[in-house]
């Protein structure tokens, strides 16, 4: 069999690592596909950047409009990242029935939907493994491993760069500014690193994952998101101290009046496995009816990572290319006329336990008033602590944990606590997740 020729748009950390992953394991990924796999055509808007990997035998060009319409391309493996013009380039190559490998979560997000139609109407497909969890097989364990599932609920730790900031935070206490940056040097960040820090990777990733799980459409503008910008090193601490750990999770659960879709940083228990998920890596708890829990690890960003999952898509798509499409593992886990809609349920209906900190002045029957409203709004405490005063010794610290309570009683609560004179700064909080059914 003549090799299939690739076609990559985009030669920066994970162009890179693909190329190198492709040019190391060229045999035993021969062996796997059935045929060799080369890039024989690539883009970057730079030609002389410089590069993690070799160019010899690729014709080079800064348009990747060339490449997606050059007819010795069989294969587009889009690594730009984005939604223009890494859109309109997929597009293109399926209306010329090529496939698509993609890792662009955001794209797929948002244009998931219309890209999978245009797919099928062209007799090709999108495959997204890299999308998700950078190099951890997650999309293909739902899809295919948890078949025989109903999937009630999964949580995960999805952003590399987060939980890198995080993990350098509690360690060695170092500002979140500086481990950013290291992230970015490392190649780990998005081109835009709020996407990283506010939460919007995650949910990209999370919209993905619950529409796979749940055999919904991709529903991105209705996850709950809050990123990890606002934690601070003392409540990464006060937290441990209660014997939890302080991860940025997405989680999708199933309910009989909808679906949860949230993104935000979370309380584990410590004795968790997804509390001890450090540094790069990214971990998905998934929850199936039959299997139990069952968990995916391993590193969520970085070139040769992301390339592994790249590259297991080529093979997919290789191995599947004479076949009939209809044949082939859907999008999104279900046939497409059996996707179902689902409501997103709100925030406000959402019960989780909660871990406070108040700010208040030194003073008698503060602690009371505010045990006092959280009782009024249905609220109970579970622990508490009182922490040393601040420098300027103007602020006591009050840390707590309560037990499960709506979103919208907390609300109510912490809005009348605020407005106590006494209060002074707005309250903390994060949620509070057991993980354990
Ligand atoms: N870096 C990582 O660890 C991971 C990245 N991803 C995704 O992989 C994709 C690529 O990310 P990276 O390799 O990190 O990005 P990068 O910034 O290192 O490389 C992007 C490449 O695309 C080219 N490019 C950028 N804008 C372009 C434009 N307007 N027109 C033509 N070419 C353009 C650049 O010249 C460069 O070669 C993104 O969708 C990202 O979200 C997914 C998982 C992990
Ligand atoms: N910026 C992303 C890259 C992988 O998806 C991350 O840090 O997880
Ligand atoms: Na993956």
């Amino acid at each position: 069999m003549p090799p299939v020729r690739i076609g990559l748009l985009g030669l920066g950390t994970v162009g890179g690592g693909v190329v190198n992953v492709l040019t190391r394991n060229a045999e035993e990924i021969a062996r796997r596909a059935g045929r060799r796999i080369e890039v024989v055509h690539a883009s970057a808007r730079n030609l002389d950047a410089p590069r993690i990997c070799p160019l010899e035998g690729i014709l080079l060009t800064t348009d990747p409009m060339e490449v997606v319409e050059n007819p010795e391309v069989d294969v587009v493996v889009e690594l730009i990242g984005g939604m223009k013009p890494a859109g309109d380039l997929m597009r293109r190559a399926l209306e010329l029935g090529k496939p698509v490998v993609t890792a662009n979560k955001a794209l797929i997000a948002h244009e998931g939907m219309e890209l999978f139609e245009l797919a099928q109407r062209h007799h090709t497909m999108v495959a997204f493994e890299a999308a998700v969890a950078g190099g951890i097989p997650i999309i293909k364990a739902i899809r295919e491993g948890l078949a025989g599932n109903r999937i009630e609920w999964l949580a995960g730790i999805i952003n590399g760069t987060g939980n890198y900031i995080l993990t350098a935070m509690r360690d060695e206490g170092r500002a979140f500014a500086e481990v950013l940056a290291e992230a970015q040097y490392l190649g780990y960040a998005e081109a835009d690193p709020t996407f990283d820090v506010e939460g919007i990777d995650a949910a990209h990733k999370l919209t993905i994952l619950a529409a796979i799980a749940f055999g919904m459409p991709l529903k991105f503008d209705e996850v709950y998101t809050e990123g990890i910008s606002g934690i601070e090193t003392d409540d990464v601490r006060y937290a441990g101290e209660f014997g939890y750990q302080v991860k940025h999770l997405g989680i999708a659960r199933q309910r009989d009046d909808g679906v949860e879709l949230r993104v935000h940083p979370t309380l584990i228990p410590e004795r968790r496995l997804l509390a001890n998920v450090d540094g790069v890596q990214n971990a998905v708890l998934v929850w199936g009816d039959s299997v139990g829990p069952t968990m995916y690890y391993g590193a969520g960003a970085g070139a040769e990572p992301t390339a592994s999952a790249v590259v297991a898509d080529l093979v997919d798509v290789v191995r599947t290319l004479t076949a009939d499409p209809t044949h082939r593992v859907p999008h999104l886990a279900v046939v497409p006329d059996q996707i179902s809609d689902m409501t997103v349920v709100p925030m406000d209906s959402i019960a989780t336990a909660y871990y406070l900190r108040f700010a208040v002045e030194d003073k008698r029957g503060v602690l009371a008033k505010i045990a006092q409203i959280l009782a009024d709004h249905e609220v109970s405490i579970e622990a508490m602590m009182q922490k040393e005063m601040t420098e300027d010794e103007r602020t006591l610290p009050i840390v707590m944990l309560t037990h499960q309570v709506r979103e919208k009683d907390m609300d109510d609560a912490l809005a009348e606590i605020e407005a106590l004179d006494t209060v002074r700064a707005p309250v903390v909080r994060m949620r509070v997740e057991t993980l354990d059914g």
